[in-house]
């Protein structure tokens, strides 16, 4: 995916300016930066939900900011906090329901294994499955598509930390297994290190650094990476001077 100046303002207030960047198929990149950095907006203009004031977005070769929203949407998964399933229809028809809008049949007991739930989930209703099931249905909806760019706006972040951090490794593997390309927006810098290959840092609707997790952690991509790699780096010296 390669993205050219990249500009968007909601009313006079800058949310992106002239961002540019380049995603190598396969990667796994993680979006951190403080609250309105720009950070959604910029994976909106990826997936047409926000119409850029300026700016190309190409994906596989095809400028995405000229095609038409709702097919856009169903060709590059999304997966957001608060997933937004249905309520009145089955998991099942969850999982179905972006294929079903592009005339196409799902193996859902299929989609259901791959995110790691029991088939006879299916059946029920998204109030019958705790956050953390809801967000694997959310996973397999976005996969349902057969997308392979898949957007991810703190997938995570409403989850207790163990399910959190079950659910950040397993999409990672599922990432690898099935060569997707994977943008995920986390406030978690330990999040972020621990899962991505590449590591983006905004600040004020631009891209302030852009390193490997080990680049980061060696203070290679300048000072606002270093302020938010100083506090989960700290925290893991703490917790292993205490374990000693
Ligand atoms: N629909 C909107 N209308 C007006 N302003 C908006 C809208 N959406 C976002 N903004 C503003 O644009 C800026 C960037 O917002 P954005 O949601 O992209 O930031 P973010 O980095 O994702 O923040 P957060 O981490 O809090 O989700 C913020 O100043 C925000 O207030």
């Amino acid at each position: 995916m390669a993205i050219e100046g990249l500009t968007h303002s909601y009313g006079g207030h800058a949310a992106l300016v002239d961002v540019s960047l380049r995603i190598a198929g396969g990667s796994f990149v993680a979006l951190v930066g403080a609250s309105g950095s720009g950070k959604s907006t910029l994976l909106r203009a990826i997936n047409g939900l926000v119409r850029p004031d300026a700016g190309i977005v190409r994906v596989g070769g095809r400028d995405v900011t000229a095609e038409e929203p709702a097919r856009l949407r169903r060709s590059i998964g999304y997966v957001f906090q608060n997933i937004g399933l249905f309520p009145h229809m089955s998991v099942a028809e969850n999982i179905a329901i972006g294929p079903r809008l592009s005339g196409r049949s799902v193996d859902v007991a299929a989609m259901l294994r791959l995110v790691g739930l029991p088939e006879d989930y299916g059946t029920r209703r998204p109030a019958e499955l705790s956050g953390g099931e809801q967000q694997r249905v959310g996973v397999a909806r976005a996969l349902a598509t057969e997308a392979r760019l898949v957007l991810l706006d703190e997938p995570f972040g409403a989850l207790d930390p163990v399910t959190r951090d079950a659910l950040g490794r397993a999409y990672r593997a599922l990432h690898d297994r099935l060569g997707l390309t994977s943008v995920m927006v986390t406030h978690d810098m330990a999040e972020a290190l621990l899962l991505a290959d590449r590591v983006l840092v905004m600040a004020a609707g631009r891209i302030v650094a852009d390193a490997t997790p080990a680049g980061m952690l060696a203070g290679e991509a300048g000072p606002e990476a270093a302020a938010l790699v100083a506090v989960p780096a700290r925290q893991a010296a703490a917790l292993a001077a205490l374990a000693r």
